[in-house]
C-alpha cells in the first residue's frame, strides 16, 4: 500500500472534475457493471439504488477533496470502513468495484483517460480500501457489525408521529445528540440515520422521535408498522452534535419538529445533578397537535428547575402562545452573557436558524448543529 503522501492529489481532482458532469449517469453505469460482473452483490445493496447512488458520490468527492490532508483521508476512510461492516463487506467486494470503477471512467472521460489517471487512481483507490479494511479488522475487535433492537415501547403520538423505545441486545454505547442508523425488518438493507432522543442511561435504552415521510420507507415502517416485540437493527452511533463539556454557558436548543429528538438527549445530559447550566428549549412545530412531546417536557421541566420549556407554533394563528417560525423568535430567548446554541430540525430550518442567530450576534463557534446523512 502507498503511503497517503505520496497519492496524486491534483491527478485524482483532475478526474473528479472529469467525471462530475456525469455524475448520476456514471455512477448508475458502474452499479450496472458492478452488478453484471459480480450478480451476488447486488443481495447487499437495497431495492432502490437512487441514495445509495447519492451517498457513493459524495463519499468520492470527500474522498478527491481531503487528499491535501492525510489525516482527513485517513480518518474518513476509517469512519467509513467501520460503517460498512453493517453492509457485510469484505475485502473482495472492494477489488470487484476497483475494477468496475476504472470500467466506468474509461467509459465516460474516454480519450482523455490517460496512463498516469490510470496508475493515480488504482494506487489510491488502493490506499482508500486498505484503510477501510484495516479500520474494519480493528474494530471487529470489540464492537459488533450491528445490534439487534426489540421494540419495548411504541406510542403514537399524532397520525404521522411515533416515539420508539428500544432495548438494544447489547450496550450500544452513545453521548447525547448522537444518531445511530437503522433498520426495519419491512425494508432489508436500507439503512436510515435517527437522532437518540434520551441520553445514555443505566437501562441501556434507545429512544426515537420519528416522522412518517410522504414517501419514506423506514419512516413509514417504524410508525405505521411496527410493534412491541419487533426486532430492528441498529447501527453505530455517529454526529458531532454533543454537549461541549468545557463550557459553562447556559444552553439554548432550537428544535424543530422531531429535531427535538438529539436535543432533549442533550438537555438530559445537561439536567444532570452534577451540572449546573440553565437549558432553555425551545420547541418549534406546525399545529398545537404537532407539539407531540410538550407533556413528556413539562414534566422534565417541574422536575428540573433549570429547564424552561418553550413551544412555538407556525401555522395556527389561534396559539395561545409564541407564534412564528421557530427560527424567527430567537431574539427574545438570547440574552447578553450568551448561550451555546444547539439546533435540529428540517434543513432549511437549521440554516434559518444559524443565519438568525449569527445576526443576533452569536458566534458561529457556540452554534451546533448536525447534517446526518439522509
Ligand atoms: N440533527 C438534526 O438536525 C435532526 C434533524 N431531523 C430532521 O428534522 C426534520 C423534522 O421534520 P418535521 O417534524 O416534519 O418538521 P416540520 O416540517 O413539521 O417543521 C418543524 C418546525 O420547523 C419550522 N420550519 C420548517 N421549515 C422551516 C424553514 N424553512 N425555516 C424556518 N422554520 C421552518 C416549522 O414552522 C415548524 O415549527 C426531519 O427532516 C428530520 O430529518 C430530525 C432529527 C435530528
Amino acid at each position: 500500500m502507498k503511503s497517503v503522501e505520496s497519492l496524486k492529489p491534483e491527478v485524482i481532482k483532475e478526474i473528479y472534475a472529469l467525471i462530475e458532469p456525469y455524475a448520476e449517469k456514471s455512477i448508475s453505469y458502474f452499479y450496472g457493471r458492478l452488478f453484471a460482473e459480480n450478480p451476488r452483490l447486488r443481495a447487499l445493496f437495497p431495492p432502490g439504488m437512487a441514495g445509495q447512488r447519492e451517498r457513493m458520490f459524495r463519499a468520492l468527492s470527500q474522498i478527491s477533496g481531503s487528499l491535501d490532508s492525510p489525516d482527513t483521508f485517513t480518518g474518513f476512510l476509517s469512519r467509513l470502513g467501520r460503517d460498512h461492516r453493517k453492509y457485510g463487506i469484505s475485502p473482495a467486494h472492494y477489488e470487484a468495484m476497483g475494477r468496475a470503477m476504472l470500467a466506468t471512467f474509461r467509459a465516460y472521460v474516454r480519450e482523455a483517460w490517460t496512463e498516469e489517471m490510470e496508475a493515480a487512481w488504482t494506487a489510491m483507490f488502493a490506499t482508500a480500501t486498505a484503510i477501510m479494511i484495516q479500520a474494519a479488522e480493528e474494530d471487529a475487535e470489540h464492537t459488533p457489525p450491528w445490534w439487534i433492537g426489540e421494540v419495548v415501547e411504541h406510542e403514537r403520538r399524532a397520525p404521522d408521529i411515533a416515539v420508539l423505545t428500544v432495548r438494544p441486545s447489547q450496550p450500544l454505547p452513545y453521548r447525547a445528540g448522537q444518531y445511530v442508523t437503522v433498520q426495519a425488518a419491512r425494508w432489508p438493507r436500507v439503512w436510515r440515520p435517527y437522532s437518540i432522543a434520551n441520553a445514555p442511561g443505566d437501562d441501556g435504552l434507545l429512544r426515537f422521535h420519528v416522522r412518517a415521510l410522504p414517501a419514506g420507507w423506514v419512516s413509514g415502517a417504524l410508525v405505521r408498522h411496527t410493534a412491541v416485540g419487533d426486532a430492528l437493527l441498529l447501527g453505530r452511533a455517529a454526529g458531532s452534535m454533543v454537549l461541549d463539556t468545557e463550557s459553562d454557558r447556559d444552553i439554548l436548543c432550537v428544535a424543530g419538529g422531531t429535531g427535538l429528538g438529539p436535543l432533549k438527549a442533550l438537555a438530559e445530559e445537561a439536567l444532570r445533578p452534577a451540572g449546573e447550566r440553565e437549558v432553555r428549549l425551545v420547541v418549534g412545530a406546525r399545529t398545537p397537535a404537532e407539539l407531540y412531546d410538550l407533556p413528556a417536557l413539562r414534566a422534565l421541566a417541574e422536575r428540573h428547575t433549570r429547564l424552561t420549556v418553550v413551544p412555538v407554533v407556525s401555522e395556527d394563528p389561534e396559539f395561545d402562545g409564541v407564534r412564528g417560525l421557530v427560527s424567527d423568535v430567537l431574539g427574545r430567548f438570547q440574552d447578553r452573557s450568551g448561550h451555546d446554541v444547539y439546533v435540529a430540525g428540517p434543513a432549511g430550518m437549521v440554516s434559518r436558524t444559524v443565519t438568525n442567530l449569527q445576526e443576533l450576534g452569536v458566534p458561529a463557534e457556540r452554534i451546533h448543529y448536525d447534517a446526518p446523512d439522509r
